[in-house]
């Protein structure tokens, strides 16, 4: 059995894995070694096998000693130790969430409901950096691969609604402490039905402004939205607008870059992410080819037919959170001319947006 070297695996999005591992009955074909920044000598977990102690995700030699290292444990981890590790002559697969390798030429974007080929291509090739994408962007290949697949895409304008969970675990507990805050200003006032609404809006915006906590965010998400996420770019635009086009084109193996960009907006779901899209189509089809084209993408898509009354029960953060299907819906051609479709995509970020690609890619691995 492959010994798999596990980094990060309590935080948000290593747990989302564990979990995942366990539900697909990963752990019955690995060795699995549980390394830790700040708990070594302490129990490891057992997720169904007896896995000893934690080790030191410092120690350069205890890491050698693993064919695969999977790690969850962050951009900076990956720097300090991966050219260490690599430095060392260490030759086993590293597969990583974070974002710091992503674009190196000598690793790969994982997504293989999208880019199966590339990956067995790169694996023949001696590549053994597997990444794990952007959450957005693997969202959105998930929904729309059918229409990339088919060479239909000419280019993409994708606005973003992020969730908090994108941050991480704290910028979840901010965003529900925000929602507790804005509630309890006006709680009394909404136990009395004949309450004036024009005082209860001036008492939320105040405590929007004043009381609702901003110490991870920067600013009030609870009640609101924040139209910046990430670092701030030369050209304007922010990171994670920039990784759209960047990563896409990756992950589809482009040679010609098709381009992708939109802005990239943080509200207030928990961690389902979803995109408004405009897809400038390079020909223009009937749309009943279109929407089966999309649904043959793979076997997640979940396909909400462009109706009311199922889009408001189907394609929302509440229908689609903890599941691991990819909602596609309000697919319909647009104003603008035959060949325009607009599309909304949603999906769970810590499943599809994080941990499954990084999960699939061990079990390829494993053949
Ligand atoms: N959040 C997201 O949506 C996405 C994140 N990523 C990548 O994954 C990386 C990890 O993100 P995320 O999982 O959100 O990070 P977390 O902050 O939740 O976890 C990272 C590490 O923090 C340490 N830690 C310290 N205190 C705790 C605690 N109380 N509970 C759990 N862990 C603790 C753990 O390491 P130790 O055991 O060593 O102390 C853990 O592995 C990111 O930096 C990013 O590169 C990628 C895609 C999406
Ligand atoms: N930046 C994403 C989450 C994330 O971790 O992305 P990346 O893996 O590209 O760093 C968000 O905030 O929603």
């Amino acid at each position: 059995m492959k010994k798999v070297g596990l980094v990060g695996w309590r935080g948000m999005v290593g747990s989302v894995l564990m979990q995942r591992m366990q539900e697909e009955k990963d752990f019955d074909v690995i060795d699995p070694v549980f390394f830790t920044t700040s708990q070594a000598g302490q129990a490891a977990p057992n997720f169904g096998k007896d896995a000893g102690t934690l080790k030191n995700a410092n120690d350069i030699a205890e890491l050698a000693a693993m064919d695969v290292i999977i790690s969850c444990q962050g951009g900076d981890y990956t720097s300090d130790i991966f050219p260490k590790l690599r430095a060392a002559g260490w030759d086993g697969y590293w597969i990583d969430a974070a974002s710091t390798l992503r674009m190196e030429e000598n690793a790969v974007i994982v997504l293989d409901p999208v880019n199966d080929d590339l990956i067995r291509a790169s694996l023949a090739k001696g590549v053994k950096n597997y990444i794990g994408g952007n959450c957005t962007n693997s969202i959105m290949l998930m929904g729309m691969g059918g229409l990339f697949k088919a060479g239909l895409v000419d280019w993409v304008s994708s606005m973003t609604y992020q969730a908090a969970s994108g941050g991480g675990a704290n910028h979840m507990r901010e965003l529900i402490k925000g929602m507790g805050v804005v509630y309890g200003s006006v709680a009394d006032e909404l136990a009395t039905p004949a309450s004036a609404i024009l005082e209860i809006d001036r008492k939320v915006a105040e405590t929007i402004r004043s009381d609702v906590p901003t110490e991870f965010f920067g600013a009030p998400l609870a009640g609101g939205l924040i139209p910046w996420i990430d670092a701030q770019l030369d050209n304007g635009q922010t990171k994670e607008e920039w990784k759209g086009q960047a990563e896409v084109n990756k992950i589809l193996g482009n040679e010609a870059a098709i381009p992708v960009d939109g802005l990239c907006v943080r509200i207030g779901a928990m961690r389902c992410h979803s995109l408004a899209l405009t897809i400038k189509l390079n020909k223009d089809l009937p749309l009943a080819e279109i929407e089966a084209l999309i649904q043959s993408g793979n076997q997640w898509v979940k396909w909400v037919p462009n109706d009311r009354s199922v889009t408001v029960k189907e394609l929302t953060p509440a229908s689609i959170t903890g599941k691991m299907d990819i909602g596609v819906g309000r697919v319909r051609k647009l104003n603008m001319g035959p060949e325009y479709i607009s599309a909304f995509v949603i999906g769970d970020q810590l499943l599809w947006g994080a941990a499954e690609p990084l999960r699939r890619m061990l079990r390829i691995l494993l053949g």
